[in-house]
């Protein structure tokens, strides 16, 4: 290094600045050292990227739930740019397909069930509604797209998707009976009448959002001719769960399938969570204190550590007013539906 020298000369009236680096080679010490560092250099370079490359970084700091609950938006949207969440995830992870599928029932409590069931950490819920096997547009993409939907897990975790619309798609039990033929299944189940109300409510503020009158719920659940339940009412016709249940059945067996109780999943989610934990074979995790009751929404809100969450405002509104008669219509005509259906699965329920 010592016999490093600056010069400065002039040239054509420009003043040019020159090393005298090229007489360092005399002792080759300087363009070895050069030669060393670059060498260096390129070997960092290249070590670091078949590193990410393999996903060999240890994001020892980084715990699946985590990153998978975190409430940062900016980390979240990092997670769902495909390109970044392929090239960095936790190590020993993959994407898989789901072990569970929550089929349904819309309204009867399936974000409830999956965010409560989610805080178990040997589960990782797939975060939005697939619709891979009620859409034919996405069932086209094939099964590879569908794994790729998934969210990474350690080999010990089991995934979760649901769908509530898979209940009551004609197609759906067979599609999902060529993925897996042993997978587990869960469904909620909540009284008929009050899925009705709630389905109305729910279609009823999207109006509302959209500034468009919406019909009474008696002018769509009474038929205006007969005076009678209205059945091509889809809000009905949904709720006749006899009648989509008995589709599941002829492609799955009973014990393949595990019914939660979506009135009592309101009232005590820890008595529904701890039978989902055994039929998923999962040790009991959850308990009371992963929920408080929170006043202001009149529901349980789940609590991990220091962060509570509260499903979001679309869960748990007021249902509009209806009158006494035509609950009483609702549940006189869902009554022979029920008791077919407790046939059915071989249990009962307190819906009217
Ligand atoms: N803890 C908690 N917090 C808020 N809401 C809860 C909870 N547990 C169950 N529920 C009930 O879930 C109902 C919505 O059901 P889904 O999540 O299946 O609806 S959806 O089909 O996905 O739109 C929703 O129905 P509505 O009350 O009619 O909004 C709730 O009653």
């Amino acid at each position: 290094m010592s016999n490093f020298k600056w010069t400065f000369h002039n040239k054509g009236g420009r003043r040019y600045v020159k090393t005298n680096y090229d007489c360092c080679a005399a002792d080759g010490s300087m363009r070895q050292q050069w030669k060393h560092a670059v060498i260096v250099v390129c070997v960092i370079f290249i070590i670091l990227n078949i590193s990410l490359y393999s996903n060999t970084i240890a994001w020892s700091d980084l715990n699946m739930n985590n990153i998978i609950y975190e409430d940062s938006i900016k980390f979240r949207k990092l997670l769902e740019q495909d390109q970044f969440s392929e090239k960095f995830h936790p190590v020993g992870t993959k994407r898989r397909f789901p072990q569970c599928i929550i089929f349904g029932v819309r309204k009867c409590g399936t974000r409830a069930l999956l965010e409560f069931i989610g805080l178990h950490p040997q589960v990782q819920n797939a975060e939005h509604e697939m619709h891979f096997f009620d859409e034919d547009e996405k069932y086209n993409l094939g099964l590879e797209w569908y794994r790729k939907q998934m969210p990474y897990s350690y080999p010990e975790q089991i995934t979760v998707e649901k769908s509530p619309r898979y209940f009551i798609t004609e197609k759906v039990p067979e599609r999902i009976s060529i993925m897996n033929s042993t997978i587990k299944l869960i469904v909620v189940l909540r009284n008929p009448t009050t899925r009705v109300l709630s389905d109305y409510t729910q279609v009823y503020y999207n109006k509302l959002a959209k500034g468009v009158t919406f019909q009474k719920i008696e002018e769509l659940v009474i038929d205006p001719y007969t005076g009678e339940i209205n059945t091509d009412y889809k809000a009905v016709r949904i709720s006749i769960y006899h009648h989509h249940f008995e589709r599941w059945l002829r492609v799955f067996k009973r014990e393949q399938i595990l019914i939660v109780d979506g009135d009592n999943l309101i009232l005590d989610p820890v008595s529904e969570i701890k039978h989902v934990e055994s039929f998923l074979g999962l040790e009991h995790y959850i308990t009371q204190d992963n929920f408080y009751f929170n006043k202001t929404r009149g529901f349980f809100c789940k609590k991990q550590g220091s962060m509570e969450k509260c499903l979001g405002a679309t869960k748990g509104r007021p249902h509009p007013g209806t009158h006494p008669s035509v609950i009483r219509k609702l549940n006189k005509f869902f009554k022979p539906h029920n008791e077919k259906l407790f046939k059915m699965i071989n249990r009962t329920f307190k819906w009217s």
